[in-house]
C-alpha cells in the first residue's frame, strides 16, 4: 500500500477537490475535518480516512498528531490547507482572533510537520510538505491583519522546514489569491474582486491542484512559493 497524502481541512472546497483528485488518481488520502460536511461520507465510501479535528487548543493539535500516527506508517505528503479567513471587523476580541489565526495557520502546520517528520521520512522516495498560504503574504491585508500575519508565518516556515528536512523531504508553499468565491459573496464584492487581477476570473480549485501536482512531480523544487494569483501583483 503506497503512503497516503494528509490533507487538513478536506471536507469542502479546495481541500475536498484535492482529496477527490488524489482518490481518482488512486493515491490514498487522509483528511481532517472540522464540520462533518456530507462530502465526508463520500470520501469515506471511496476509502479515505477522515479524522475529525476542530483545532481550538494545543491539546487538539497533539491529539491530531497522535491520531494520524495511528492511521499510517508513512506519509507521501502533508498539505496544510485548513484555514479560517477571519477578520478584525467580525471580532471584538482581537487578542483571541490573533491567537486563533496563528494556531490554525502556523502552530498546526508547525507541530504537524515536526510531529510527523518520521512518517514522511519513512516514505519510499522523496516526500513533500505543502503550505497553502495566500497572496497577501506579499503585501499584507488591512482588513485581515491577523490572518495575513499568520499566513506570513506559514510562508516563512516553508524556507525553514525546507532547509531542515532536505533532501528527503521537499517543503514548498502555494500562494493563491482568488480561487473560489464563498456562497455569501455579493455580486458587488465579486465584481470588485475580479478586477484585482490581470486575468479577471474566478479560476476554480483545479488551479491549486495543478500547482500541487507540479510540486509532487518535482524532484528538485523546494523552499519556494508558487504564486497562483492571476497577475494580481501587476494590477
Ligand atoms: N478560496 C480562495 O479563493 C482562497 C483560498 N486560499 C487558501 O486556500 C486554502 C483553501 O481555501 P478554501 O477551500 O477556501 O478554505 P475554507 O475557507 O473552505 O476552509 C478550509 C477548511 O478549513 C477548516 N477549518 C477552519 N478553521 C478550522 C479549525 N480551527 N480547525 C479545523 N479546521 C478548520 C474549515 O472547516 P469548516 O468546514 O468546519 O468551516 C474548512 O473546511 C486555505 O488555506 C485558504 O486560506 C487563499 C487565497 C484564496
Ligand atoms: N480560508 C480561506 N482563506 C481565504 C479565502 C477563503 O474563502 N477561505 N478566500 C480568500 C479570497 O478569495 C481572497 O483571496 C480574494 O478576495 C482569501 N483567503
Amino acid at each position: 500500500m503506497s503512503s497516503p497524502v494528509l490533507i487538513t481541512g478536506g471536507a469542502q472546497r479546495i481541500g475536498l477537490a484535492l482529496a477527490q483528485h488524489l482518490i481518482a488518481e488512486h493515491v490514498p488520502v487522509i483528511v481532517t475535518y472540522r464540520t462533518r460536511h456530507e462530502a465526508i461520507d463520500t470520501l469515506e465510501a471511496a476509502g479515505a480516512i477522515c479524522l475529525p479535528a476542530d483545532i481550538r487548543t494545543d491539546e487538539d493539535i497533539a491529539q491530531l498528531v497522535s491520531r494520524v500516527q495511528q492511521h499510517c506508517t508513512s506519509l507521501r505528503a502533508i498539505v496544510h490547507n485548513a484555514s479560517s479567513w477571519d477578520c478584525e471587523e467580525l471580532n471584538a476580541d482581537w487578542a483571541t482572533l490573533f491567537d486563533n489565526m496563528m494556531r490554525i495557520h502556523a502552530k498546526l502546520p508547525y507541530l504537524l510537520n515536526l510531529g510527523l517528520v518520521d512518517y514522511l521520512e519513512a516514505h519510499d522516495g522523496i516526500a513533500d510538505i505543502i503550505h497553502i498560504t495566500d497572496y497577501v503574504v506579499e503585501k499584507g491585508s488591512p482588513k485581515h491583519i491577523a490572518y495575513a500575519a499568520s499566513k506570513a508565518a506559514l510562508d516563512n516556515m516553508t524556507r525553514s522546514f525546507s532547509a531542515r528536512f532536505a533532501p528527503k523531504i521537499k517543503v514548498n508553499a502555494i500562494a493563491p489569491s482568488l480561487i473560489i468565491f464563498n456562497e455569501h459573496d455579493t455580486p458587488d464584492y465579486k465584481a470588485k474582486t475580479l478586477k484585482k487581477s490581470l486575468m479577471g476570473i474566478e479560476p476554480g480549485c483545479q488551479e491549486v491542484i495543478n500547482s500541487i501536482e507540479l510540486i509532487l512531480n518535482s524532484r528538485y523544487i523546494t523552499g519556494r512559493s508558487i504564486p497562483v494569483d492571476g497577475g494580481r501583483h501587476l494590477k
